[in-house]
């Protein structure tokens, strides 16, 4: 089944007030793909502001705390992020998981909160260099599935995004079989967690995507997008993304 795509970008820790002037450019793209979904994920300290700045094009930001309020200094609510207009929230980035210690049952308490603060979930998983190597991608990332997705996810509230953690920011990618590959796999245990939804929820790869590859890798079976890092912080690299998926 040919899913609609979301080409979603994460910022991560990057990003002051000046940033928001690629939002334009970017969200005019967005309007020129109609067929499209398209998101950008800023810090925490500018979604008012894109929100703002640019009205139309939806907004994530990269994490939230599993509870929706009280004492947990310095952190953010699911809550308060549906309240600032947010679309999405990433949860399990590989850098959470890696800087944060974050496990599986930490990720999908996150899920959870988001869904029921009413945004969809983008809900990361992907294996490591020595994880590949071993021959063991599949076994994690199935394991990292049946630990951390919601089985109150839907097509409308949750979007995989496998990242395999040696092609982020490394200018390498899996080849278009192994990308193949993993997606059928997630795509089986996500039949197997939800059911009838299962088909239907969005497995986005991330992980060096750039506009040269941008076609391929969107064309791969079970590739309903991206989530991209470095090459979503400027129009310039952005917007040849969203134009190659655009015209697959
Ligand atoms: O981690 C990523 C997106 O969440 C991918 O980052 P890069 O596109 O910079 O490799």
């Amino acid at each position: 089944m040919a899913l609609r795509k979301l080409v979603a970008g994460n910022w991560k820790m990057n990003g002051t007030r000046a940033a928001l002037a690629e939002l334009g450019a970017i969200a005019d793209a967005a309007a020129g793909a109609p067929s499209l979904d398209v998101a950008i994920c800023p810090p925490f300290t500018l979604i008012d502001a894109a929100i703002a700045q640019a009205p139309s094009l939806p907004i994530g930001a990269q994490d939230c705390h599993h509870a929706e309020k009280g004492a947990h200094t310095g952190c953010i609510s699911a809550t308060m992020i549906a309240d600032l207009g947010a679309t999405y929230v990433i949860v399990g980035h590989s850098e959470r998981r890696a800087d944060q210690s974050e496990t599986d049952a930490d990720v999908q308490t996150k899920a959870w909160a988001v869904l029921a603060a009413g945004l969809t979930a983008i809900l990361c998983v992907g294996e490591t260099e020595a994880e590949r190597d071993a021959g063991k991608a599949g076994m994690v990332v199935s394991g990292q599935m049946q630990g951390s997705v919601p089985p109150a996810g839907t097509a409308d509230n949750l979007v995989i995004a496998y990242e395999p953690v040696w092609a982020i920011g490394t200018g390498r990618t899996p080849s278009v079989r192994d990308v193949a590959e993993m997606h059928g796999l997630i795509r089986a245990k996500l039949d197997e967690l939800l059911g009838e939804e299962g088909p239907r929820v969005r497995i986005l790869y991330g992980g060096s995507v750039k506009p040269d590859n941008a076609a391929e890798l969107m064309a791969v079976p079970n590739v309903d997008g991206a989530l991209v890092g470095g090459a979503s912080l400027t129009a310039a690299l952005f917007v040849p993304i969203i134009e190659a998926t655009a015209a697959l």
